[in-house]
């Protein structure tokens, strides 16, 4: 029987990322970290943001107790994808009365001891609206938050329309963080199709990207596994992808396919488009041997192009 209080209190958690800055002169310390379960929570949204907080809640606990260390949400798992929704579902993280969501995610962190990657939920910043991923430590404390930093604006005569950029402003800034469970690059779903940001991500020494992302029925047939596949097979690290669940009564269709591609482009798991929890083994030492294997940085050709990180030129 589900409960219906997601129960959200706690003591105040820092709300407050500091901007991190990685090149890959700094490489992260793996010692203790080349082994651990991943849970990708593939959630069915509702139009109820307390049911859905519940959802989110049991599922977490669920994964955790899978032996899950890392848990990631989907794109907008508090909030139905639909710009009719986004104002009136959004809140002010810093502000904790009006955060329940971010709250929630605080103290599962630190209830489960667990590292979680927490999907997108809008967010109230500045009387702007952002699409944004808050990443918490297992001391409750958020270590990153990512704004979507591409709109997701589509138009398919016939097939589907949105608009992302009539309701949120874009993120300006790349997020890659240190966790308990390695460096980790964020990317919000759209974002995924910008492959120079996959790339900045793995010139900053990220060991895997996690894209929470909310594709709908026809590019995500065509595309979603490809993106993901090609931005792990490049770079040559693990992607995560965490997508809600089908609601067929929606206007908006959700693809689902929640996965976890491995280095070297090989789907570990995925799922299809219910509700479920996808949970997988992440084992870090297979990158530097599927760098030794294909030695891609030494092949670049760097004396005919190169990535220009706008960020480390000015900082
Ligand atoms: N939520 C999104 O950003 C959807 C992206 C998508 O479906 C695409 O094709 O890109």
């Amino acid at each position: 029987m589900m409960q219906q209080n997601p129960g959200v209190s706690m003591a105040s958690p820092q709300r407050s990322a500091g901007r991190a800055q990685f090149s890959a002169s700094e490489p992260f310390q793996m010692s203790k970290i080349i082994k651990f379960k991943i849970g990708l929570c593939q959630l069915l949204v509702t139009a109820d943001k307390n049911i859905n907080l519940v959802h989110a809640r049991n599922s977490i606990e669920v994964a955790a107790k899978q032996g899950a260390s890392l848990v990631v949400l989907p794109e907008m798992w508090n909030c139905p994808y639909s710009n009719n929704y986004f104002a009136r579902y959004a809140e002010d993280f810093d502000n904790k009365d009006d955060s329940p969501s971010f709250s929630l995610l605080s103290k599962l962190a630190l209830v489960h001891g667990i590292t979680i990657v927490g999907g997108s939920m809008p967010e109230r910043r500045n009387h702007r609206l952002h699409n944004t991923c808050c990443v918490f430590g297992p001391d409750g404390n958020l270590k990153a938050k990512h704004s979507k930093m591409h709109m997701f604006d589509i138009y398919i005569p016939g097939d589907i329309s949105f608009k992302e950029s009539d309701i949120f402003t874009a993120g300006d800034e790349p997020t890659i963080v240190d966790t308990d469970v390695g460096r980790i690059g964020i990317g919000i779903c759209h974002d995924i199709r910008f492959p120079e940001l996959a790339m900045l991500y793995r010139e900053r020494g990220a060991h895997l990207i996690c894209f929470p992302g909310a594709f709908n029925l026809s590019t995500g047939e065509a595309l979603w596994e490809l993106e993901q596949r090609a931005r792990a097979a490049d770079n040559q690290l693990y992607v995560a992808t965490c997508s809600p669940s089908r609601d067929s009564t929606c206007s908006y269709m959700i693809w689902g396919h929640s996965t976890v591609v491995g280095p070297s482009g090989e789907v570990i798991a995925t799922s299809s488009h219910e509700e479920t929890i996808v949970i997988a083994e992440i084992d870090y030492s297979t990158i530097p041997q599927q760098r030794k294997i294909l030695p891609l940085e030494d092949q670049r050709r760097g004396d005919l192009y190169r990535l220009v990180d706008v960020h480390e030129q000015n900082p």
